[in-house]
């Protein structure tokens, strides 16, 4: 299952979002984002998730380094992209809260265990 996500940039604060109670890996902090569909680009895939998560567009910037991540009952390959916030009101269509931190504040979450590479790659990241 590969499944892309997108750390988007606000000004120099980056938005994570937290699962609900409902979902796989409930409660846990993510960057908003999706399964590829068939035949649908990475890049593709990111801007639609975006856009039916959080109602919001975005502009893609770089393609971090892919993690491949195996949860006790499914495997998923997440391919993470750095963007900007171009437009659109914030509003969850899914996820339980959101937040707008630092890169430093960030590492602070109870992330979903595929991510924690991310945020920590995401550290070490200069725009
Ligand atoms: N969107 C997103 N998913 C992530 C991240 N990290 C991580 O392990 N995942 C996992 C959670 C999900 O199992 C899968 C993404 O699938 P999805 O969001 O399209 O669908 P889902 O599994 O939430 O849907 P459902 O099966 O709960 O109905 O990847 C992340 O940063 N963003």
């Amino acid at each position: 299952m590969r499944v892309t996500c997108a750390i988007i940039q606000f000004d120099s604060k980056i938005l994570a979002v937290q699962r609900s109670a409902q979902m796989k890996l409930p409660l846990k902090w993510e960057f908003a984002g999706g399964k590829i569909e068939p035949g649908e680009s990475e890049v593709d895939c990111i801007k639609r998730e975006v856009l039916e998560e959080l109602n919001i567009n975005i502009e893609v910037k770089k393609r971090l380094t892919p993690v491949t991540h195996a949860y006790p009952d499914f495997k998923i390959e997440l391919i993470p992209f750095i963007a900007d916030y171009v437009s659109g009101e914030l509003k969850l269509k899914e996820h339980a809260d959101y937040v707008l931190a630092d890169k430093e504040a960030l590492l602070q979450l109870d992330w979903a265990e595929a991510d924690i590479r991310v945020v920590r790659e995401l550290k070490e990241y200069k725009n």
